[in-house]
C-alpha cells in the first residue's frame, strides 16, 4: 500500500482534493475544426502534436497531426512526450484529451519504417520512446479521455488502451485492434496486458492471436471502447465526460487508479531492459524483416490499386 501511496503522490502533479466548476466551454465540432473558447490559453504546438488547453474548464486536447496516417515515428513519440510532461507540470491541467487533428486516422500504429531496414541503435531508442510515452500515458495521475476519430490498429490501439475512458466515432469503416499477427509479429507482453484489463482474458486470447480488427459496434460490445458517438459530437463528449470526471477529488482518484494499474506498470518496469533487447532482436531476424517489408509492399499496393 506504501507503493502505491508513493506511486499516487509522484503521479499527482495535477491539483488535489479541488473541484472545478462544470463551466463547460464545449463545442460540436470534430477536433480537426474545434472551435476553442477565448479561455483556450498554453495553446503549444510542436510539428506532430497540437496541444490546446482551457483554463476554464481544465481539459486539455492533444491533436496528433503526423501525416498521413499518424504513424508512431520516434519523432513522433519523442515530441509526444515533450508535450505530456508540459501538461503533466502544469497544474491548470486536470484532464487531457488523446484525439487526431487528421481524418479517417486515430493512430496507424507504430511507424513501420522506423522497424524495418533500421540500424539496431535505431530500433533501441525507437522501442524507448514507445516504453516512455505508454509509461506516461498509462501511469498518468491525470484523466484521460481517447476520442477515437478514424482507424486505430494495433498501437494505436494501445495509445487508446492506455486512457481512462474510450469514446469511439459511431462508424463501421474505423476498425480497432491489436493486430500485430497479421503483420507476421508480436505484440509484446504489456500490448497484451492493456488489452486483458480492458476485455477479459477470453477476449483479448482471441484478439492476439488472430490479430482481430473490430468496427466500432464490435468494439463497444466487447468493451474496447466505452460509448459511440456521430462524429460531430466526439470532441464535446470527451470535455463533457472529463467535466463529469472532475466531480472526483483528485487524490482520491489517483491513489486508486494506481492501485489498479500498479501491477501492470510493476510487470513492464520489471521487464523493461529484456523488453528492449527482446524487440531489437525479434526485429533483428530476416524472416521478421521481410515480414515488414511485405506488409509495406502490401499498404502501398492497396492504394495503387
Ligand atoms: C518483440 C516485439 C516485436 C515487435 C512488436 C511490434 C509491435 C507493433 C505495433 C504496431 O503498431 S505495428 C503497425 C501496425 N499498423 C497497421 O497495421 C496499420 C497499417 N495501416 C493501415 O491499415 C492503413 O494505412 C490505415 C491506418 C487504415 C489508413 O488507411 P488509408 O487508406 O487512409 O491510408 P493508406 O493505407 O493509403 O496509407 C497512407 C500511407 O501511410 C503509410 N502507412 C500506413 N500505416 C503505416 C505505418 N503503421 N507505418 C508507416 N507507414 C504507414 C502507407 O504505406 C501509405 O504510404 P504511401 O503514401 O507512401 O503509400
Amino acid at each position: 500500500m506504501a507503493s502505491v501511496l508513493r506511486q499516487a503522490a509522484r503521479l499527482a502533479s495535477s491539483r488535489c482534493l479541488t473541484q472545478l466548476s462544470a463551466a463547460s466551454s464545449t463545442s460540436r465540432l470534430g477536433a480537426s475544426s474545434y472551435n476553442f473558447s477565448p479561455s483556450s490559453r498554453n495553446a503549444s504546438t510542436s510539428s506532430t502534436i497540437k496541444v490546446q488547453l482551457d483554463s476554464n474548464t481544465g481539459v486539455a486536447i492533444m491533436m496528433f497531426q503526423n501525416p498521413p496516417v499518424n504513424s508512431m515515428s520516434l519523432d513522433f513519440m519523442t515530441e509526444f512526450v515533450i508535450a505530456w510532461d508540459k501538461l503533466e507540470l502544469d497544474k491548470s491541467c486536470r484532464g487531457i484529451i488523446l484525439t487526431s487533428a487528421l481524418p479517417n486516422v486515430f493512430s496507424a500504429g507504430l511507424d513501420i519504417m522506423d522497424m524495418y531496414g533500421t540500424t539496431p541503435e535505431h530500433r533501441t531508442a525507437f522501442w524507448k520512446a514507445l516504453q516512455e510515452l505508454w509509461l506516461k500515458v498509462y501511469g498518468s495521475g491525470k484523466i484521460v479521455v481517447a476520442a477515437i476519430n478514424g482507424a486505430s490498429p494495433a498501437g494505436g490501439c494501445l495509445m487508446a488502451l492506455s486512457c481512462d475512458y474510450r469514446i469511439m466515432i459511431d462508424n463501421p469503416k474505423y476498425k480497432i485492434g491489436i493486430n500485430e499477427t497479421k503483420l507476421g509479429i508480436v505484440a509484446p507482453f504489456w500490448f497484451k496486458d492493456c488489452l486483458e484489463n480492458t476485455v477479459g482474458y477470453r477476449m483479448s486470447e482471441m484478439s492476439v492471436q488472430y490479430g482481430i480488427l473490430y468496427n466500432s459496434a464490435e468494439a463497444l460490445k466487447i468493451g474496447l471502447v466505452d460509448q459511440l458517438v456521430p462524429e460531430d459530437k466526439l470532441i464535446s463528449t470527451a470535455t463533457e465526460t472529463m467535466i463529469k470526471w472532475f466531480a472526483i477529488p483528485d487524490y482520491a482518484r489517483q491513489i486508486s487508479k494506481a492501485m489498479v494499474r500498479k501491477a501492470t506498470m510493476d510487470k513492464m518496469l520489471a521487464g523493461r531492459e529484456a523488453d528492449i533487447t527482446n524487440f531489437v532482436t525479434f526485429t533483428n531476424k530476416d524472416s521478421i524483416q521481410k515480414s515488414l517489408g511485405m506488409y509495406m509492399e502490401m499498404l502501398k499496393g492497396r492504394k495503387a490499386k
